[in-house]
């Protein structure tokens, strides 16, 4: 199994290239996990003091749970990904069967900053593209689709996700193997990415 993981910080595009990378191989070939399915079980919590959370740090993430389960795919086993609500600040009651196959794909801005994880990883992705747009696509995003409003993400984003980013994400440019500038679509990284992958499954 090739596993590569793919980092960068929220908004620069992760979930956009992965899609673009696994558009051309087959479906059988190709497992994604998002570093996002594994933010920590907060059950314990009322959704007022799970919004609390700092889910720009690393010990938000689960990555007990991450580093098993990619341990396990790499076994050839399938896993249990357990599926999360940003609405509701919390993993759901879901899970979604995942079967091992020859190429994995591992996402999430805070992916290289865990050793282990970072040691399974064979071609490591860095996603940049400029905070300001990062800002600009992310409220846009999180507005349409994890329902929240300006106020929420401007308060996030100068409170915990910018210094956050800046610790935890940015110097971790360091690890990467190949970085993707993607403050505009970027159709000839890509096409290497999909060139390499495809190279090393001969
Ligand atoms: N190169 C790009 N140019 C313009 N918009 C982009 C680009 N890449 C991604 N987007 C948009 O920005 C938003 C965030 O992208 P996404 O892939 O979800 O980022 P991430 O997974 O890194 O948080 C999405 O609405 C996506 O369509
Ligand atoms: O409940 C939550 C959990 C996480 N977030 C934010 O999500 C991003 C990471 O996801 P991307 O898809 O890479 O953008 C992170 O910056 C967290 O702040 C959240 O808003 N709510």
């Amino acid at each position: 199994m090739l596993v590569i993981g793919i980092a960068g910080g929220t908004g620069s595009g992760k979930t956009t290239v992965v899609n673009q990378i696994i558009n051309e191989l087959a479906n059988e070939d190709v497992t994604v996990i998002s570093q996002d399915s594994y933010y920590h079980e907060t059950d314990n919590l009322s959704i007022t003091e799970r919004a609390k959370i700092n889910f720009d740090h690393p010990r938000a993430i689960d990555f007990d749970l991450l580093v098993k389960h990619i341990a396990q795919l790499k076994k050839g086993k399938t896993i249990l990904q357990p599926v999360y609500s940003f609405a509701m600040h919390n993993r759901t009651k879901d899970t979604v069967k995942t079967h091992a196959s020859k190429v994995l794909i591992v996402e999430g801005i805070l992916i290289f900053s865990h050793k282990d994880l970072r040691d399974m990883m064979d071609i490591k992705v860095f996603v940049h593209a400029d905070s300001d747009e990062r800002l600009i696509r992310r409220l846009k995003r999180d507005i349409t689709e994890r329902a929240r409003d300006m106020d929420e993400v401007l308060q996030r984003y100068q409170s915990t996700l910018k210094p956050m980013h800046d610790q935890f994400i940015e110097p971790m440019k360091e690890y990467a193997d190949i970085i993707i500038p993607n403050n505009k679509y970027n159709t000839v990284a890509i096409d290497i990415v999909r060139t390499i992958i495809n190279e090393r499954l001969q």
